[in-house]
């Protein structure tokens, strides 16, 4: 059955659709809607006709600009860095080609659990065993995907809600958490073979198994490690790439001069410094490290500081409150959550900081060696050897150890500090977030049709008849004329067949 909104004269409405297409005028819901009324078609004759003129239209398509939604969630800091790199370097690379929207839709349109994994997320590292038993226990494929499976048979509808209201060519998960549901709603849709779907994984090592879906068009994996782990979970070769972690640009591009640096950002001139952080929520023993770096950063014999200490406290205001009331021995500074980390990375000497892959890759590419004093059980475990076996760091999670290494490479051991620098430059891959946004480009190439919103008949019928609800985010079988309990079958069908295909896939 076909929708009929209005029936306008078709040549009227193709220019209007070229015009749009051209100038990429979807990005507003108004916009779309009567841009929807003004091209419903009555017959098949229009049909046909309308797929004649999506084929001109595919020509003239390749310069409208392409919707891109990036799939993230604030669970830590590294996700939004992440998502953040790859829409600026889309910027830099391909300026107003991509619309980049980076959203948590999970967060926007779903309800509990899905709308509140932050605040879960950070009780249960705060109990660090209990945030290890869910990362182990769900390790299995069976549990993961039956458990998503179940959440997806209350969520699918808004989270359709939420990627359509994107109209996205291009989806990019930067999350663990944020495959199986997406591509499920895609795949319900109709549109897998239209919309490119890739996951760039933020982990460097030993990630959660949910990062790995067969079905994606693109696995960027940020280490071999990594690859190897993808491998083994049934991935193709084909589908990966590993080009490193996705850093912000500003940290691969920017020429950044030390003494410029510390100019800017008021630090002292001439004291090695040391930056202390703990991931984007301030995690870690940052405090007791501080008080113990306060000590050992002082010179006895002369009273005199050998060092200065930077401590980035992200979001946690407690921990910046209670330091910034501290009286120091040595030139200290304070920092509450920080958009500039190039430069206070490019003005220090060394870094202290939890094992966050963020962190670390941002570390390498500023060439600072890494104490890694704590790590995440799970996913941020490997990151340890990572660093430590590449020469690039050491880990340890005693307060006292690490100010006293600190104190070393200011002083007597100034080699090993220069020694982990070199290291730290080998492992970094500063180019790894245009090798990912280029390589993607290449595959919306590949595939042709610029994703969902070059419609063919089927999009058309199923597309008007979302948009006929929008806003009520209701099921849009429903605005497609079917009953109530129509729907309600369909949906229930519709969930079944997940259920049955997370069973197989296990
Ligand atoms: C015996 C069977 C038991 C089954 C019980 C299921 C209970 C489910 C409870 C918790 C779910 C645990 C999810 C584990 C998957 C973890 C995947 C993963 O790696 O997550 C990491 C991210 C955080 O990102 C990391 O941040 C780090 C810094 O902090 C660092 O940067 C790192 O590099 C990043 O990768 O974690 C999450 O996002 C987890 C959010 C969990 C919130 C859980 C509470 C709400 C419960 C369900 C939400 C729905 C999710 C379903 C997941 C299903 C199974 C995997
Ligand atoms: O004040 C801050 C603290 C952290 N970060 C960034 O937050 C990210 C932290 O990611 P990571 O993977 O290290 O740890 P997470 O926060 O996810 O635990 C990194 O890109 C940091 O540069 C930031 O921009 N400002």
């Amino acid at each position: 059955m076909v929708m009929t909104v209005a029936s306008p004269k078709k040549a009227a409405s193709i220019t209007e659709k070229v015009w749009q297409r051209v100038y990429g005028n979807y990005s507003t819901s108004s916009s779309t809607s009567n841009h929807h009324k003004r091209c419903s078609f009555d017959s098949e004759d229009d049909y046909e006709d309308d797929d004649e003129t999506t084929m001109e239209l595919m020509q003239i398509g390749a310069e409208r600009t392409k919707n891109v939604l990036i799939l993230m969630s604030d669970t830590g800091g590294g996700h939004r860095a992440s998502a953040e790199a790859i829409r600026d370097a889309f910027k830099i690379e391909f300026g107003d080609e991509y619309r980049i929207f980076v959203k948590d839709v999970c967060k926007e349109y779903a309800g509990w659990p899905l709308n509140d994994m932050e605040r879960s997320y950070k009780f249960m590292v705060k109990h660090v065993q209990l945030w290890k038993v869910a990362f182990h226990s769900t390790s299995p494929k069976w549990i993961h995907s039956s458990y998503l499976a179940a959440i997806a048979a209350y969520y699918a509808k808004e989270v359709e809600a939420g990627l359509m209201e994107y109209k996205p060519d291009i989806i990019i998960s930067v999350h663990p958490l944020m495959q199986h549901i997406p591509l499920w709603v895609l795949k319900w849709q109709g549109l897998q073979k239209k919309v490119v779907f890739v996951t760039v994984i933020t982990d460097l090592n030993t990630c959660h198994p949910t990062w790995f879906h067969p079905r994606v068009n693109r696995c960027y994996c940020p280490s071999n490690e990594v690859s190897k782990r993808a491998l083994l979970d049934g991935l193709e070769e084909s589908q990966i790439r590993v080009f490193g972690l996705p850093i912000r640009p500003s940290f691969a591009r920017a020429v950044l001069v030390k003494d410029d640096l510390r100019q800017e950002l008021e630090m002292d001139p001439n004291l090695p410094a040391v930056l202390l952080m703990g991931g984007g929520e301030g995690m870690g023993p940052v405090k007791e490290t501080a008080r113990a770096l306060g000590e050992s950063l002082l010179d006895n014999e002369t009273g005199k500081p050998i060092g200065q200490l930077i401590i980035i406290c992200g979001r946690n205001k407690t921990l910046a409150s209670k330091l910034e009331s501290e009286e120091w021995k040595i030139p200290v500074k304070v920092r509450r959550f920080e958009t500039q980390m190039e430069k206070w990375m490019g003005a220090c000497d060394c870094i202290i900081t939890k094992a966050g892959p963020g962190t670390i890759a941002e570390a390498l590419i500023r060439g600072l060696p890494i104490i890694l004093n704590d790590y995440i059980p799970g996913q941020e475990k490997g990151n340890v050897p990572y660093v430590v076996d590449n020469g690039a760091g050491v880990f340890t999670r005693s307060p006292n150890e690490t100010a006293r290494l600190v104190s070393e490479w200011f002083s007597t051991k100034t080699d090993e500090l220069k020694r982990m620098s070199e290291n730290a430059l080998k492992l970094a891959q500063p180019e790894a977030v245009f090798d990912i946004v280029k390589d993607i480009h290449e595959l919306a190439k590949q595939r042709g049709k610029p994703g969902m919103f070059n419609f063919n008949r089927r999009d058309r019928t199923k597309w008007n008849s979302w948009k006929a609800v929008e806003g009520s985010r209701s099921n849009p079988c429903l605005a497609a004329g079917k009953s109530e309990e129509e729907t309600k079958n369909d949906y229930i069908s519709n969930v079944k067949q997940f259920l049955v295909e997370a069973a197989a896939s296990a």
